[in-house]
């Protein structure tokens, strides 16, 4: 059976200089390479998560698989069909949610919907539309004129258009970005039902606590290269560990003082800060290190590795990684 989704070295790079891109710094000579070399296969039933901070390529990726953008270089088919070559086929496998929230105004949810099946020859698809509605929390704006809805129930809509073709392959680009809570629950028990049913997804996000949920296999995207790829599990242990939360009252953390204790900290964020520990049994050690450099410990928080940490501990390992954060700071 071909993979899902396979991406073989790919490379892409934006030409230079429409003229407000030059404004903002972002321009050179040889234009910007948003992918350098990017190689990755989804299984088929995987639930795959592309994860990385802003900037890193995750909507360049999707936009080549899903046809909208052209890799510079490198393949991409979806369930073995060429994203270029045949590209009806890839296209017809895929269902794309996008992050932006586009859409009709002039029809009703139903008759969007409609149509979108329409785009793929699909008529009285009417059956799967209505499920998709009742699995979304939706059945009641099927009339509702799509200018009507609120933001989360547009996105929801997003996601229903993506579904009417039944794909084997479901490409999600951070589709919880600022939605309720009602709406994450909703959305991924339905997703993860699609999945257990045998579709393939593929989900970017930032929500580190949603992919370490959800995804069997992750990978990291950073300035546009793979600096990880692995098993969620495999991930988690590379950290292993624990992570002491401190909330540093006035003068904050003192930053400088203790260089093996600044090598500890992983995350700051305001008076909260965020330190790797390899054991519980050190909490003791670095608190009464903080005190000797002079940081006033408010409160303290232990908690079990998670994926962030792992994240975090990956950009900071690995060199081309380390050196974007540094430029980023
Ligand atoms: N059309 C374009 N022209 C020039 N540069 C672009 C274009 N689209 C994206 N970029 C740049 O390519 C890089 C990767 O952008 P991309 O949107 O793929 O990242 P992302 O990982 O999806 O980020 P985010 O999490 O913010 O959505 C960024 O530096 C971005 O500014």
């Amino acid at each position: 059976m071909p993979s899902a989704v396979r991406i073989e070295h790919v490379s892409k790079t934006y030409p230079a200089a429409t003229s407000w891109w030059k404004r903002v710094g972002g321009a050179s000579k040889e234009g910007f390479r948003a992918l350098n070399d990017v190689s990755l296969d989804v299984a088929p039933g995987e639930f795959f998560g592309l994860l990385g901070p802003n900037g890193a390529g995750k909507t360049s990726l999707i936009s080549i698989l899903a046809g909208l953008a052209r890799a510079s270089s490198g393949k991409v088919s979806v369930c073995g069909y060429d994203v270029v070559d045949q590209f009806r086929e890839a296209r017809r496998s895929l269902g794309v949610v996008p992050q932006e929230l586009v859409f009709d105004p002039f029809f009703t949810v139903r008759e969007a919907l409609r149509i979108q099946s329409g785009y793929f020859g699909l008529r009285n698809n009417d059956a799967w539309i209505d499920e998709i509605l009742e699995n979304l929390g939706l059945t009641s704006k099927a009339d509702t004129n799509m200018r009507a809805l609120s933001g989360g129930m547009k996105r929801r809509v997003l996601v229903a258009q993506a579904l009417v073709h039944r794909p084997p392959v479901i490409v999600l680009d951070e589709p919880t970005a600022g939605v309720d809570v009602d709406l994450r629950r909703t959305l991924w028990q339905f997703i993860s039902r699609l999945n257990r049913e045998g579709h393939t997804i593929l989900l970017t996000t930032h929500y580190l606590e949603e992919a370490e949920e959800l995804c069997h296999r992750i990978a990291m995207l950073k300035g546009g290269r793979v600096v990880a790829l692995d098993t969620t599990r495999a991930l988690l242990a590379r950290v292993g560990g624990s992570r002491l939360v401190l909330h540093m009252g006035a003068g904050g953390w003192p930053a400088g003082r203790n260089p093996l204790l600044d090598d500890r900290v992983v995350d700051v964020q305001g008076p909260r800060v965020a330190l790797r520990l390899e054991a519980s049994l050190e909490v003791e050690e670095v608190l009464a290190q903080v005190r000797a450099a002079g940081g006033v410990v408010e409160g303290i928080e232990v908690l079990p590795a998670d994926l962030e940490d792992a994240f975090l501990n990956i950009m900071h390992d690995d060199p081309v990684a380390a050196a974007v954060l540094k430029e980023a700071a």
